[in-house]
């Protein structure tokens, strides 16, 4: 039977007069490979710091191994790796002294102690460089080293790619699908849906602090999106409502495109003499939740 690791029941937290997270429900079950995707401003951070007992939400409750995390904070955070979207770190400690330092707080037994020198060369970092000397995405491999050294049973990580360069943005998604493979659950959010789609098993998109679509990642596949790339003509103004993200190609066009393909074929037949070629594919998700679910306000945002 699934086990509930996170529970979040109405979730707001608001700012003045203004919802960071606005009646945020979500459910995470343990194995669950949970990526939180949503451009800048959206609530993610905030959802996770909730999480986290750094911040307390205005309305709803967080619930982590079936505890609400306002009251059972310190055994909570006792079986969580984090990772914040902004690492903050002593600046004239060195690698492994912060990595140390971290450790210790986890009672730093010797399992700890070797899975951190394995990480820090897996992640290839120098070991006696000063925190200072460190740029950003170094920085993050060391947050990302202090939160998984000592193997915990959650991880929470807020936008951990961000920062690291495509060769260790693969190691780290091999190292939690590892993790993940022997039982671990994760909840990552990330600006990029194809990332999280490559990588996660379920998702839920937040905009403007709402979910707007949360489940299993083929789930959120089955959108009635289609993309269509025509050649030979040049404009449909007869779809102009239902056209998104229309782009000219060399010899015609490709544009998003959500109707019924009745509706399509219907239109299309009119040019058929025009048409040289025709293709309808599944579109990348990415584009989808850009073109037809995130508002246009958050687009310039992010
Ligand atoms: N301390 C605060 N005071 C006022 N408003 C805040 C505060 N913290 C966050 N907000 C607002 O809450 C909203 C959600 O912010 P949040 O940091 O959770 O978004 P995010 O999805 O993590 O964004 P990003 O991808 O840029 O990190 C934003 O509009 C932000 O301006």
């Amino acid at each position: 039977m699934a086990q509930p690791v996170i529970t979040l029941s109405n979730l707001s937290k608001k700012y003045r007069d203004a919802y960071a997270i606005e009646e945020i429900s979500l459910d995470i079950e343990k194995g669950d490979f949970y990526g939180f995707v949503g451009p800048n401003g959206a609530g993610k951070s905030t959802t996770m710091r909730i999480l986290l007992g750094l911040i307390q939400a205005t309305e709803g409750e967080a619930r982590v191994f079936n505890q609400p995390v306002t009251t059972q904070t310190s055994s909570i955070l006792a079986r969580i790796g984090y990772i914040p979207s902004e690492v903050v770190f002593y600046d004239y400690l060195t690698v492994r002294e912060t990595i140390l330092f971290s450790a210790r707080l986890r009672g730093s037994d010797e399992t700890i102690l070797a899975e951190s020198q394995r990480l820090m060369d897996k992640f290839n970092i120098d070991a006696n460089k000063k925190i200072k000397a460190l740029s950003l995405g170094n920085r993050k491999k060391v947050s990302i080293i202090c939160a998984l050294q000592h193997q915990p049973d959650l991880y929470i990580f807020d936008e951990p790619t961000s920062g690291l360069d495509p060769l260790m943005q693969a190691v780290f998604w091999e190292e939690m699908q590892e993790r993940h493979q022997k039982g671990a659950t994760i909840f990552v959010s990330s600006h990029n849906l194809t990332e999280v789609q490559r990588y996660c098993t379920k998702a839920a998109i937040i905009s403007e602090g709402k979910i707007i679509s949360a489940g299993p990642m083929e789930e959120l596949r089955k959108t009635s999106v289609k993309r269509v790339v025509i050649q030979g003509i040049t404009a449909i103004p007869e779809l102009e409502e239902q056209m998104k993200d229309m782009q000219q190609t060399q010899d015609g066009i490709s544009f998003l495109y959500q109707d019924t393909l009745a509706q399509l074929m219907t239109v299309l037949y009119s040019y058929k003499d025009n048409i040289l070629d025709l293709s309808i594919v599944e579109p990348d998700l990415e584009e989808v939740f850009r073109h037809f679910y995130v508002t246009d306000k958050e687009m310039r945002d992010d």
